[in-house]
């Protein structure tokens, strides 16, 4: 998966980082169905969590934008996450006895603490550029994940999560940010991003984020 122009070279620049994430065991578990049902379970109230403070983060992008079409993907991605991603972890939590209010009143383990408010500091101490780099691990590593379990995905136990991943809708959304943060790059930093005087603080931030994805699946695995 490229995912545009940018992220491909922040990717490389993260390479033994951005491998231990998306060949995480979790993901191997996720795979073949080998993952026990109480540490998916024991993610997913975690990941409510996440998304929580993923979503202000795409809010504060949507504050940081330049440009209307910007602000839309940006706002775009805020409903997504709150209506749809969201209820989906609402919806399966609910089918394993873990109710809404449960949920919400969960306490954040440190590692996911540490990934979300990194998120928003790097966005709250830089610009959109800035955030944008901390966010994308996110995004479009799953979108990596589930393109390459997609073959997985007929009768695997965690069939439905792969697909979310796999489908055309969420691989549209990681073409759209690959473009959006191509843009962003292109206005910041010019013609040549990679011989910018910011570009090495803005891959140290994607591979920090990515050290954070390695964090969170790491915390999955002992609940
Ligand atoms: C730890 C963790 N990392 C990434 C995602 C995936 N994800 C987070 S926000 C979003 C929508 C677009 O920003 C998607 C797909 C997750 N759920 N949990």
């Amino acid at each position: 998966m490229s995912y545009g122009r940018v992220f491909p070279a922040w990717r490389a620049a993260a390479a033994p980082h951005w491998d231990a994430y998306v060949r995480h065991a979790f993901v191997e578990g996720l795979r073949d169905g080998s993952l026990p049902r109480a540490a998916f379970l024991h993610y997913l109230v975690q990941d409510y969590l996440f998304l929580v403070h993923f979503a202000r983060a795409w809010a504060l992008a949507v504050t940081k934008a330049a440009t209307i079409e910007e602000m839309r993907i940006c706002a775009g991605t805020v409903h997504a996450l709150i209506d749809d991603e969201m209820r989906l972890h609402v919806a399966t939590c609910a089918e394993a006895g873990i109710d809404a209010a449960t949920l919400a009143a969960a306490e954040e383990r440190p590692e996911n603490l540490a990934y979300t408010r990194y998120v928003l500091d790097a966005g709250h101490s830089g610009d959109f550029l800035d955030l944008l780099a901390a966010l994308a691990p996110c995004v479009l590593g799953y979108g990596e994940i589930g393109a390459r379990l997609a073959p997985a995905a007929p009768g695997a136990s965690y069939g439905a999560w792969i697909d979310t991943y796999a489908g055309t809708d969420y691989q549209q959304v990681c073409a759209d940010v690959g473009a959006l943060i191509d843009g962003a790059a292109a206005r910041a930093l010019g013609p040549d991003p990679a011989a910018s005087p910011r570009w090495e603080r803005l891959c140290a931030t994607f591979r920090t984020a990515t050290r954070l994805e390695v964090g969170f699946w790491d915390m999955g695995l002992a609940p």
